[in-house]
């Protein structure tokens, strides 16, 4: 299954993370917003959509940079899911919180305190891995 997130990254430097709500599968966990690629679209477009529908954001696909990937383990019991994550540090609108949950804006090194879904830990790795080289 392909999934798309959003790495969003304000002026001053901190980056958005959203607290996925108690209930759903990791629920509490702190994760880059996006969600599932639908079979009519295209990853950016998805992203876009999602993006929408969670937080209220408006992104260009443009201004979308791809900066991670991460893929879970195939097994028999569940569909491999691919993630795709895209850096973004212009949209319009401020986030508001219209699927439950809630939002936060950290530093990286927040960011890797934060209890996070298993591929969002790699993605968290790999997106601040490089922007310190
Ligand atoms: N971000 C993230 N998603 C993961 C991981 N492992 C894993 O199975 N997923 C799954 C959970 C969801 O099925 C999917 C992410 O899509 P989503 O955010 O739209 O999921 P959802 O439960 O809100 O969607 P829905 O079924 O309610 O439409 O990826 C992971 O480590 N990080």
């Amino acid at each position: 299954m392909a999934v798309v997130a959003a790495a969003l990254r304000r002026c001053d430097g901190l980056w958005l993370m959203y607290k996925r709500p108690e209930g759903k599968q990791h629920g509490g966990l702190w994760e880059f917003p996006g969600g599932k690629v639908e079979q009519h679209e295209n990853p950016r477009s998805a992203l876009i959509r999602e993006i929408d529908e969670e937080l209220g954001l408006v992104i260009d696909e443009a201004t979308l940079a791809p900066s991670g990937f991460a893929e879970s383990a195939v097994t028999s019991a569940a569909p491999q899911i691919v993630i795709s994550l895209y850096t973004a540090s212009r949209w319009t609108g401020s986030p508001v919180c219209h699927e439950g949950g809630e939002y936060g804006w950290f530093t990286p090194r927040e960011i890797e305190m934060l209890e996070k879904p298993p591929l969002d830990v790699v993605l968290a790795h790999q997106l601040f891995a490089e922007l310190q080289n």
